[in-house]
Formats: C-alpha cells, structure tokens, sequence
C-alpha cells in the first residue's frame, strides 16, 4: 500500500550543527503517526523539511508516492500541496485581518476550498468570524488553522503541535475530527506533541527524535498494550537481572529515591514469572523517558 508520507535520510545542517541527522518516517494511508521529542530536538525542522519549505543537505520527501520538493516540477508540487492540509506552531495569517477573512486568501489557494465547510468549523470551534487574527488566544489561533486546514477537504494533515493551548475538552474534540479524519483508511495524519497523552488516545505509531536523529519508531499498542513498567525495590531489581529473563544491555531503567522503574518488554511473561513485582502499564511518556533518560544494563 502506498505511504502518503515516505521520507528518507533527512539531514539538515545549520552551519556545523547537524538539526536533523538522518531522519527517516512514514505515514500510511489510514494511520495517524505521532510524531515526540523534547525541546529543540527536531519535530519542527523534520516538518518544515516535509513541507518543502528549506533547502536540505541530503534526503527525500515522497508525498503520495511521487517525489516531492526541489527534485520535482512545479505541477507536480502545486498538486501534491493541494491535498495537504498543515497547521504550524504558529499561526501564519495575517494579525489585522478579522478571522472569515482568512477564507478569501485560502479560496484563492485552494480549488477544493469548501465555504461551508470552512464556516460550520468555525461554529463548532466557537471561532467569531468578526475578530482580528492577532487578537486570537493561542488555541483559538490552533484552531483557526485546523478549520482552514479541513475545510479545502485534504487527504493528508501535517500538524505541528495542534493541540497546544487548547483546553481538555476542545483538545478532546479535536481529536474526534482527527479520528473521523482517518476513518475512510483513504486519509492520513502526522502529528508533532508534547501531549503524549493526546497520542495516546489516536496515534497508531510513535515515532520519537533526539538531538535530530529518530531513537524509535513503534506502533503504539506495542508500547501501552504489551509492554509494562515493573516498579522494583533494589533486591527484586537484582533478582530479575540475576534470572536471566533479560538480554545483556536490553534492562532499561530509571533509579529513584523509592526505587528503581524498569522497562518491561512482555507485561503478561513478566507477571507470570515475577507475581510478586508490580506492574504497571506502560505510557507514550514513561517510554520516551526511559529510551531518552533511562539507564541500560
Ligand atoms: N534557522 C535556524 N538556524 C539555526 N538553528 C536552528 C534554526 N531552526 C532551528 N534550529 C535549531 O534546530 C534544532 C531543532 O529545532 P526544532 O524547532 O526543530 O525543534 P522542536 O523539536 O520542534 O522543538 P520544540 O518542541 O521546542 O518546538 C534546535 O536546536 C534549533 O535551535
């Protein structure tokens, strides 16, 4: 089946600092991949770079199948962005324009633009189509690009930090239109958050970037449905080292003052051969803390 987003060793360098090394991810038709990483570790460079918008040092960008960006004609490009809908960190549209203005400019940047559309998410964000652009609070201005994004009816959303700002119901709310988005199979969604929760709820694989490099790249229920977090005294730490129920360096761990939190691969095994260990299951979070903080012995 063909990936709507297949991208390739991305690397970018500003002057000697490698921002993105190597980066590589996709997106397939009917999934919704989560896109993590801390501050500053790439997620908005790695999106940029998607989105053609800066020159790269190496790498390709496949959008529905066809290449993408400056290797390709400017048709091929005009067409593949037309079935892309984006919403970036921060609001783009011009401040002093009031908000039902910022239809007349995307009508004339998108032929499948839909007024209705675009007018009945605005109703249902609570957006009043009379204020100003720059007098939105930042998730009022989220969810001003989500409508414009919707509304010339994409196959393929890119968001960056969409959720930001926003309060949990309406965090919740966009979420059910992420899902409804997806649920044809035909359409798909990549999405950068710090919310890990909100991804908990959607994504159907994680892919998380450190110091510009990807460190995994999991579909989701393997890290919530299988695997667990063992909550260890030092002595049961020791004995499960000690039992060979581990590969040499695949323990991952985090010490505390209370003890010691411990990836576990297989949360069913574990429970059946260590009862007396709680176990808890394993969050987007706890994961991302563990591959980027943990220890591994
Ligand atoms: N124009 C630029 N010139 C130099 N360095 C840059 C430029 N743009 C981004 N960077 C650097 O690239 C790195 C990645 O930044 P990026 O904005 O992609 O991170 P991020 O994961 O989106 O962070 P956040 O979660 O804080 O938004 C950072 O170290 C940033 O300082």
């Amino acid at each position: 089946m063909t990936d709507l987003i297949r991208v390739c060793g991305l690397t970018k360098r500003y002057g000697t600092k490698t921002v993105l090394d190597n980066v590589s991810l996709s997106v397939p038709k009917g999934g919704i991949t989560g896109f993590v990483g801390a501050n500053g570790a790439g997620k908005t460079t790695t999106i940029r770079a998607i989105l053609g918008l800066m020159p790269l040092d190496a790498g390709t960008v496949e959008l529905f199948g066809e290449p993408f960006g400056i290797n390709s004609s400017q048709s091929v490009n005009a067409r593949i962005k037309s079935r892309i809908g984006v919403v970036l960190d921060t609001c783009p549209y011009i401040g002093d324009l009031p908000v039902k203005t910022t239809s007349s400019i995307m009508k004339a940047a998108f032929r499948g633009w839909r007024q209705g559309r675009f007018e009945d998410y605005l109703d249902r964000f609570g957006l009043d189509p009379q204020k100003k652009v720059k007098d939105l609070s930042r998730g009022m201005g989220m969810k001003l690009q989500l409508a414009c994004a919707l509304a010339h009816e994409p196959d393929l959303l890119i968001l960056d930090e969409a959720t930001a700002g926003l309060d949990p119901l309406a965090r919740d709310e966009v979420l059910d239109i992420l899902r409804e988005f997806v649920a044809d199979d035909m359409h798909g969604i990549l999405i950068s958050s710090h919310i890990t929760s909100d991804l908990d709820k959607i994504a159907d694989t994680v892919a998380c970037i450190d110091g510009g490099r990807i460190v995994f790249d999991l579909p989701k229920d393997v890290i919530t449905d299988e695997m667990g977090l063992a909550k260890c005294r030092t002595s049961q730490f020791e004995q499960i080292a000690a039992s060979g129920a581990y590969q040499p360096n695949t323990m991952k761990f985090i010490r505390y003052e209370y003890g010691i939190d411990l990836l576990v691969y297989d949360r069913f095994a574990f429970k059946r051969s260590f009862p007396d260990v709680a176990c808890e299951r394993l969050t987007i979070d706890d994961y991302m803390q563990l591959t980027l903080k943990g220890e591994t012995r």
